[in-house]
């Protein structure tokens, strides 16, 4: 380890601390070198330096103070190769990243990111979902392809202007090669490939992962120049007019950050719900006090707007509390440091790997009235109103944090309140105790499950 450089388990040459980590559940290993080294320590990947940030004091430091220092992203890794380092989620903090960003809240805020169309897409997409939900009344359904399939058309629709049926073929395997990548890509394979880049071209399961899909060519068949239909569109116009200003948008760059895009507005808006939907079934006097504020506010209105979250501060309670519990992306997409740095008196070198440990922030004690439990009173005060705390950062913090947060966050209230007014959950008996304990992934996913769907007209 660098001088005065944060502590940490022993490490194996080449392995690196490989071996500290299970297959199933690496988070309650990070939270035990958290317990024996405190909120910020040290780990190999391989020969690579990596530390752990963990709870709010340490994540606000690095994140929000020292921000730059903070915002580049590792390259040369497994999840770099699968993605041929493009693409904005990993794209390194410097002139590409930037505009890419810039770019992306731009274009999705003039789709209506945060306005009003956006609010009808979804709304019309959700329509889809009672649609299903309806054919299932009375019996039991298993609503994983459902949800998946709803994220991945609302951000399509964005994206190059389609939705698929929740039945097509070519979208459940794009959605299952979603799942699978985020299960392998900061697994303990992909560690494996990170320390022994003597693996890299034997068969172990990571080769799936470099797979692939093309959908940019047939968009551009039917297009017409200055008048973008969707953010595909926008991108294409914006090549037309670039010239050579030296810019870093280029053709080459846009399947891989479209899929970027698509990816990250699919599984993580997805098995958020999945989590919201298996608690609200098994915490019945919480979904019933959600209904009865829907009612009271919304009477005999069926379409929901995004601004009724004001009036429902138990309903946004929940949400937020779902999003804690969830912890649907637990140890953030990895930074890395861009310069020599500090953080609470230890020395950090450029080129550090930073793992965002966010469950330490979401779980932490002292920052939650009830950080172990399911419990929507850590987002209310005495009076009852919506508060939010500053370790709510499912979303992470500074200038990487998810520049999905508007729309995610739209898709989660109207999905939930529109489906607790029509709907009745519970969970069918004949299935067994339910788990809540997630699998593991870059998402965490809650395991497959079934929903008991009742009309609640006739509940
Ligand atoms: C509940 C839903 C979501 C959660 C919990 C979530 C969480 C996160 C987290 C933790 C990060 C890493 C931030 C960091 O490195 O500091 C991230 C990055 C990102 N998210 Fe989301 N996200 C969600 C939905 C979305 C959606 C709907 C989109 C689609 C537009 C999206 C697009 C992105 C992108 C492009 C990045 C990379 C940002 C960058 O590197 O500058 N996310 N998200």
């Amino acid at each position: 380890r660098p001088k005065n450089f944060p502590p940490g388990p022993l490490t194996l040459p080449l392995l690196g601390n490989l071996l500290n980590f299970s297959q199933e559940k690496p988070l309650e290993d990070f939270e035990r070198l958290r317990k024996s080294y405190g909120n910020v320590y040290s780990l190999f990947i391989g020969p690579r330096p990596v530390v752990v940030i963990n709870g709010l004091k340490a994540m606000k430091e690095a994140m929000v103070v020292k921000a730059t220092d903070f915002a580049g992203r590792p390259q040369d890794m497994f999840v770099n190769d699968i993605t041929q380092n493009k693409g904005v989620i990993l794209a390194d903090y410097g002139l590409r990243w930037k505009e890419h960003r810039r770019f992306a809240l731009i274009t999705l805020r003039n789709f209506g990111l945060g306005k009003k169309s956006m609010e009808d897409r979804i709304n019309d997409e959700i329509q889809y979902t009672i649609k299903t939900l309806e054919q299932s009344t009375g019996g039991t359904l298993s609503p994983q392809v459902m949800f998946h399939n709803a994220a991945s058309n609302i951000i399509c629709q964005v994206l190059f202007g389609a939705r698929f049926e929740y039945n097509d073929d070519l979208i459940k395997v794009i959605v299952q090669c979603f799942t699978e990548n985020a299960k392998m890509t900061n697994g303990p394979w992909a560690m494996v490939y990170d320390s022994l880049p003597i693996t890299h071209s034997l068969p172990l399961p990571f080769r799936n992962a470099f797979k692939n899909y093309e959908l940019v060519n047939e968009h551009k068949k039917t297009r017409v120049p200055g008048q973008p239909r969707d953010f595909l569109d926008c991108y294409l116009d914006k090549l037309e007019k670039r010239g050579n200003d030296g810019s870093s948008f280029s053709e080459e760059l846009l399947t891989h950050y479209i899929l970027d895009l698509h990816f990250a507005g699919t599984d993580t808006t997805s098995n958020t719900l999945l989590t919201g939907f298996l608690y609200l079934m098994n915490y019945p006097h919480i979904q019933e006090r959600c209904q009865q504020e829907i009612d009271q506010v919304l009477q005999r209105n069926d379409r929901v707007s995004f601004e009724d979250r004001h009036s429902m501060p138990y309903v946004q309670a929940v949400i937020h509390e779902i999003q804690r519990i969830a912890n649907t992306v637990p140890l953030s997409v990895f930074h890395c440091t861009t310069k020599d740095t500090e953080l609470l008196g230890y020395s950090i070198p450029k080129g550090t790997i930073i793992i965002q440990n966010l469950t330490s922030v979401l779980r932490e004690e002292g920052q939650w009235k009830f950080p172990h439990e399911f419990n929507p009173e850590n987002f209310l005060d005495e009076q009852g109103k919506f508060v939010k705390p500053e370790a709510f950062m499912p979303f992470s913090a500074g200038p990487r944090m998810c520049l999905g947060e508007g729309l995610a966050r739209m898709e989660l209230f109207l999905f939930t309140v529109t489906l607790l007014k029509k709907f009745k959950f519970t969970w069918p008996e004949d299935t067994g105790e339910p788990d809540f304990t997630p699998v593991y992934g870059v998402t965490l996913t809650p395991k497959p499950y079934y929903m008991k769907v009742h009309l609640r007209s006739l509940a």
